[in-house]
């Protein structure tokens, strides 16, 4: 199989390169060897460059052509002549073997060696020049020939013999390293691996000495019998390798024939290049692979990514079996844990005897976010079966899950992959044991123990490198994992499942759902539903690179609550200044006003949402109740008495009725979702109001029953303040572009090496410990058919207030837009405040025959100026400053 003739003209010029290496090889090992004879064979009297021969013969048994090496190699370089021969070899050899290393591609390697070199045996003729004696050695000119007399005399001239040693051996350490390629960290660490060995080894042996001195009175039979048995075992043990070695080197065989043949079925081509794209990397890392065997046995990786490499070469029409027989180099690390207790067949990179791996499914490993469904808005009464009578379209105009065809990685890839994983760590200095594997649908997780000293920090910063060297999109590390000690790895699958919406939304946990602001998210990383109380967040902050899946997460949530609730129990304020996202939704009943485009209406909206959070804390405040949960409670169970409550706060004039018109029963209120999609294009047009009516909404609305969806593409600082970050405390992270975006959102970096596609992290308020969460994935067609059956169900009512707040805004510049100062009656209400000391709305309201939310901005304006002070606990306000002097 081996040398199988070349069949194509590429295969052939492959085939000629490596004849040519080798022949070019076999002369250098010969000319070396030739030198080093000559060097052997000389004689001082034999002719030569330096002089002329006294005898008529050569000594030499190289013949004149040897003697005249020699002595111009010695006059040159004295000595250090003696170095030549093997300094040139041993590169030559290394360039050689490097299989796929072409001439050209070699060139830069070639002559960092050779300016290694050059340095190197310049630097040790000036030492040999300075420190050695020629009388005893007896080279033509000096002992380190006249390269090392001219830069010696030159150097001490200029540095004195102390220094010039000092520069020489500098010199020499800078030439070694190119000529070596060193790395001193690798030398350090082969140091001080070799140390440690070396004390285990002796340790061992100490112990085991004191083990055969305290047994010493064991019968001789019983010492014969253990010495057979263990011998016994020594070669089962023997066997057993040469059995699990043969063992991985046909599971090699039987996944590389398929690669090579045409016929190579798609399920084992995917599952193969699963694996074989997490190894790839090796290949283009030749230098660090050949460092690695020359410090460790190679590792079954190393081996496989023989196979990829192969694999990969779709352009080498003839792949050799080579890489086949790598596998022969298998050192089976894990048979270990398959094997009676014995002398340890390996060690982990750790160099402690490796523990069996455990692998256990995520679902069965991860701990289930807690589905938090109690809205402490909505009381007891309000738990009660969701999907009632009321009118909800069904849950089956979405698109059913597909059925999961991929079973994810089988026991021996994950085995060699927690292999890959330690070695990659040991390349980047991180000693640690893969202890845990848990395969989930998307991620896999690599529970890794560190060694002692090993900060988890240190790991997280290698997640990109770690990716890269694993040749997959990402890594992300869990630093803390709760309950175990140990560091998370999530490396993601190969092929990836998608969740489907209706899978979360037909999950026990939304059904039985009692908030009617229950969310759907997504599954966890163990595939367990994940979903959310808006009730609870209250507010939510969503943010992610463009592409990454935050408008479908967006949809996700808003089919659950529309899944969830009528339009009388949720109503929605819809703002997309992008104007494509979240028009579809145009005409649903839920909606309060129509999709909101215009930045300056969406200001007038929020600015509908602070009146309207005061006019509720007003009525609540009047029935004595805490939150809107229990207003709603004590309105019904008044109309089931027969006897509704009338409403407290009204003012039959403000709404143009006679005086004394009965006030209107009181209806339950709806809860008021705010969803806003692009809320950086908010803040950038109409600017930092935004940012305080946001604030106000946010500290104070829970109650209420108003909550905000804020979703941004720019996680900046500018767009996600200081101000909005601490009134909007549940945060969802889909990619992001840079850990300083991750940060941003959850004051930690993680949410850069997620997946995109809707992969996200999920932050509920009050915790600092983020959970991955797989996002629900819910097609546009999907949401139009939601949006249609909703249409069908019943019309939008708008709030005219809501579109009259906006309008009353529009006539003013953005810039003044918020400038209440402005308002003519603005003085006026001033001073009636000031002269009645009567802060309240209604009665501004009623002095300048203004509606409520003109009147209640104004209290807010006087309220920012110092006019009155901010309303207190029963809702009044004292008026601070002093009458107007009236003339
Ligand atoms: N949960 C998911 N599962 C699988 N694929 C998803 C999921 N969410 C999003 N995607 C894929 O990612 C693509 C981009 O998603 P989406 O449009 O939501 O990104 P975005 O962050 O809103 O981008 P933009 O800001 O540019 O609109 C979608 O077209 C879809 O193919």
């Amino acid at each position: 199989m081996k040398n199988k003739l070349p069949t194509s003209p590429h295969a052939f010029s492959e085939l000629l390169a490596r004849v040519l290496k080798v022949c070019v090889l076999f002369l250098i090992i010969m000319s070396c060897a030739y030198m080093l004879l000559a060097m052997l064979g000389y004689h001082p009297k034999d002719p030569g460059w330096s002089h002329l021969g006294y005898h008529a013969g050569v000594r030499n048994w190289t013949g004149i052509f040897g003697a005249w090496l020699t002595d111009l190699l010695f006059s040159f370089l004295g000595v250090s002549a003696w170095f030549l021969p093997f300094i040139i070899i041993w590169p030559a050899l290394r360039f050689m073997l490097r299989r796929e290393v072409t001439l050209l591609d070699g060139l830069p390697f070639v002559m960092l060696r050779a300016s290694g070199i050059l340095l190197l045996m310049a630097s040790l003729c000036g030492l040999a020049s300075i420190h050695l004696s020629n009388q005893s050695l007896g080279f033509p000119f000096t002992s380190g020939g006249i390269i090392g007399q001219a830069l010696s005399d030159w150097m001490v001239s200029w540095f004195s013999l102390l220094g010039s040693t000092v520069l020489l051996i500098t010199a020499a350490g800078i030439g070694c390293t190119f000529y070596m390629e060193l790395s001193w960290d690798a030398i350090q660490n082969r140091i001080g691996g070799g140390v440690l060995n070396a004390y285990r080894y002796l340790s061992a042996l100490f112990a085991h000495n004191d083990d055969s001195s305290a047994q010493a009175s064991d019968s001789a039979k019983q010492n014969a019998d253990k010495s057979s048995a263990l011998n016994d075992h020594g070669n089962n043990h023997a066997q057993h390798n040469e059995s699990v070695r043969a063992s991985l080197k046909e599971r090699m065989r039987a996944r590389l024939e398929p690669a090579f043949s045409a016929s190579t079925g798609a399920a084992s081509d995917a599952a193969d290049a699963s694996f074989g794209s997490a190894l790839k990397s090796i290949k283009g890392q030749p230098a660090t692979v050949n460092q690695q065997s020359a410090a460790e046995p190679p590792l079954v990786t190393e081996a496989i990514s023989a196979h990829q490499s192969v694999k990969e070469s779709g352009a080498r029409a003839e792949p050799s079996w080579e890489d086949v027989d790598a596998a022969d180099n298998i050192v089976p690390l894990r048979t270990v844990s398959q094997h009676p207790p014995g002398p340890a067949v390996s060690a982990s990179a750790s160099g402690l005897p490796k523990k069996e791996l455990k692998i256990v499914p995520l679902a069965e490993a991860h701990q289930p976010i807690q589905n938090d469904d109690h809205d402490a808005n909505s009381s007891n009464k309000e738990r009660r079966p969701v999907r009632s009578l009321r009118k909800i379209p069904s849950l089956d105009l979405l698109d059913p899950p597909e059925l999961q065809t991929d079973h994810g990685y089988s026991e021996e890839e994950l085995e060699d992959m927690s292999r890959l994983l330690e070695s990659k760590l040991k390349d980047f200095g991180v000693i640690a044991e893969v202890v845990e594997v848990n395969p989930g649908p998307v991620i896999t997780r690599f529970e890794i123990q560190p060694a002692a000293g090993v900060k988890v920090s240190k790991i997280t910063n290698l997640a990109k490198d770690l990716a890269r060297s694993l040749a997959i999109s990402s890594v992300r590390v869990v630093e803390v994992i709760p309950g175990k000690s140990v560091v998370g790895i999530e490396i993601p699958n190969a092929s990836r499942q998608m969740v489907r919406l209706s899978e979360v939304l037909n999950s026990k946990p939304y059904l039985e759902a009692s908030s009617r602001l229950t969310l759907a998210l997504g599954n966890d990383i163990a595939g367990n539903p994940v979903v959310a109380n808006l009730g609870k967040m209250p507010h939510l902050l969503v943010a992610g690179t463009t592409g990454s899946g935050k408008s479908v997460g967006v949809n996700a949530m808003i089919l659950s609550l529309l899944f969830k609730a009528t339009p009388e129990e949720v109503r929605l304020m819809m703002v997309d200044p992008k104007m494509l996202e979240l028009s579809i939704y145009e005409g649903i009943p839920h909606l309060l006003t129509p999709v909101i485009t215009d930045m300056k209406e969406a200001a007038g909206g929020l600015r509908w949402c602070v009146g309207e959070m005061e006019r509720r804390y007003r009525l609540m405040a009047k029935m004595g109740v805490r939150n809107l949960g229990g207003f709603n409670d004590k309105v019904k169970a008044a109309q089931q008495q027969g006897k509704p409550l009338l409403d407290p706060l009204w003012n039959a004039e403000e709404h143009g009725e006679p005086f004394g018109t009965p006030a209107p029963a009181l209806e339950t209120l709806p809860y008021i979702v705010v969803i806003i999609d692009e809320f950086a294009d908010m803040m950038m047009i109409v600017g930092k109001k935004v940012e305080e009516l946001i604030a106000r909404i946010a500290q104070k609305a829970r109650a209420a029953g108003i909550h905000l969806i804020l979703a941004t593409q720019r996680p900046s600082v500018d767009v996600i303040t200081g101000l909005i970050k601490a009134n909007v405390p549940t945060r969802i992270a889909f990619q992001v572009s840079s850990k300083i975006d991750s940060r941003t959102i959850l004051d930690q970096s993680g949410a850069e090496n997620l997946l995109g596609n809707g992969d996200m992290l999920y932050l509920p308020a009050g915790t600092s410990v983020p959970n991955r969460v797989h996002g629900a994935f819910v097609g546009d067609d999907e949401v139009h058919r939601v949006v249609e059956a909703w249409k069908l169900i019943g019309e939008p009512v708008y709030i005219d207030a809501v579109l009259n707040e906006s309008g009353s805004d529009s006539g003013g510049s953005s810039g003044g837009l918020f400038d209440e100062e402005q308002d003519p009656l603005y003085d006026e209400a001033v001073a009636f405040v000031t002269e009645t000391r009567k802060a309240s709305i209604s009665s501004v309201q009623r002095k300048m025959k203004i509606g409520y939310n003109r009147a209640a901005r104004m209290i807010e304006t006087m309220e920012a100026a110092g006019v009155v002070t901010e309303a207190g606990s029963n809702g009044l306000r004292e008026v601070l400053a002093p009458p107007p002097v009236r003339g």
